[in-house]
């Protein structure tokens, strides 16, 4: 297996903060995905153990009640939580199946999808966890991308998923099966919270081996509220600067007793994730954004195409002739209905 990467943590406390954002830049190019610092973000250790608390209870409600809020048509009744079709192995299975999606109306702030009635005295909890995302990603000065995920503009996709991949998974082939296939992330960029001791998370490098990443970064200690917030660049910060920010593809496998990293040994084969979505306003359209930045890597592109620079695959391994300009709707819908079939 390849060793974890070094993907970097970094400290939000300050908006104004240039070695911060150049090295939030250096990791979205290389990687795509960098480690947020729980202690410098908006989030106390009981926003984010309450939001795993509400995961646990919609998770362990009666499968009835929970197969009311299915997403897909092609659930298996034997197991609500694994796309496992007669057709499709469980090593290809999309695992986009059994999580709660919540979106918010940006005006009113309340959740549009309605919760299972066990769930509905937590709304104002999930609510306040959604705001706390929001806040999260539009920590930055006020730029073109602020203005594109501005709600008063118009409807985001933005959404809150809450992941469980259940233990007793009976059959399956270690080291074969997966538990989310393969992907990139539709959106500007997801927050993703793990708990500790409960990895699997796996990205694509350039020679095209999967690389674990673990819940706590590599190497270091801390005195952590919660695990670091791991943050993704979805394919529309892709689009937007022409593939130079990596829209990693990145899986969920059932990891082995001691892939944490070397940090922490997996006490549960259980994995409980929760994963924020964050999206443009639906009319925005997803052509490259003029910046020095982007042209530059575009000409560094013409003049050499095995020129990448860095781990990502998703929207950013795609020529950009074959790019046509759509928007954050167009792209969303169309990841959607690949995912969803
Ligand atoms: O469960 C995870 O840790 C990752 C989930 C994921 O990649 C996704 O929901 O897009
Ligand atoms: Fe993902």
């Amino acid at each position: 297996m390849t060793d974890p990467l070094d993907i970097p943590l970094i400290d939000i406390s300050s908006n104004n903060d240039h070695a911060a954002g150049k090295a939030m830049l250096d990791a979205a190019v290389k990687f795509g995905f960098l480690y947020v610092d729980s202690r410098s973000s908006c989030f106390t250790q009981s926003d984010v153990q309450g939001a795993f608390d509400i995961s646990k209870e919609f998770f362990h409600l009666p499968r009835d009640e929970k197969s009311l809020y299915k997403r897909g048509s092609d659930v298996s009744a034997s197991s609500p939580y694994f796309k496992m079709d007669s057709n499709v192995s469980r090593s290809q299975n999309k695992g986009w199946v059994g999580m709660m999606v919540e979106t918010l109306d940006p005006e009113h702030h309340e959740i549009n999808q309605s919760l299972p009635p066990s769930l509905m005295k937590r709304e104002k909890d999930i609510s306040n966890f959604v705001d706390l995302c929001n806040r999260t990603c539009n920590r930055v000065p006020s730029n073109f991308f602020t203005s594109q995920h501005d709600p008063s503009k118009g409807l985001t996709g933005n959404s809150l998923r809450l992941l469980y991949y259940p233990e007793d998974v009976t059959g399956y082939c270690p080291g074969k099966d997966i538990r989310a296939g393969a992907h990139s992330d539709y959106g500007s960029v997801t927050l993703l919270f793990q708990l500790p001791g409960q990895p699997g998370l796996e990205i694509l490098t350039p020679d095209e081996s999967w690389a674990p990443v673990p819940v706590y970064p590599r190497g270091i200690q801390g005195d952590f509220p919660f695990p670091p917030i791991l943050v993704n660049i979805g394919d529309m910060l892709s689009y937007w600067t022409d593939g130079l920010l990596k829209s990693t593809v990145h899986r969920v496998v059932f990891p082995d007793s001691d892939a944490d990293g070397g940090n922490q040994r997996s006490e549960s084969r259980d994995r409980y994730s929760i994963a924020f979505f964050c999206q443009p306003v639906e009319s925005t359209e997803l052509g490259p954004i003029p910046s020095d930045l982007v042209s530059s890597y575009r000409q560094r592109k013409a003049e050499d195409a095995s020129v990448t620079i860095g781990y990502g695959g998703g929207s950013s391994a795609l020529n950009t002739s074959q790019r046509k300009t759509i928007t954050a709707k167009g792209h969303l819908q169309a990841r959607l209905n690949a995912t969803y079939v």
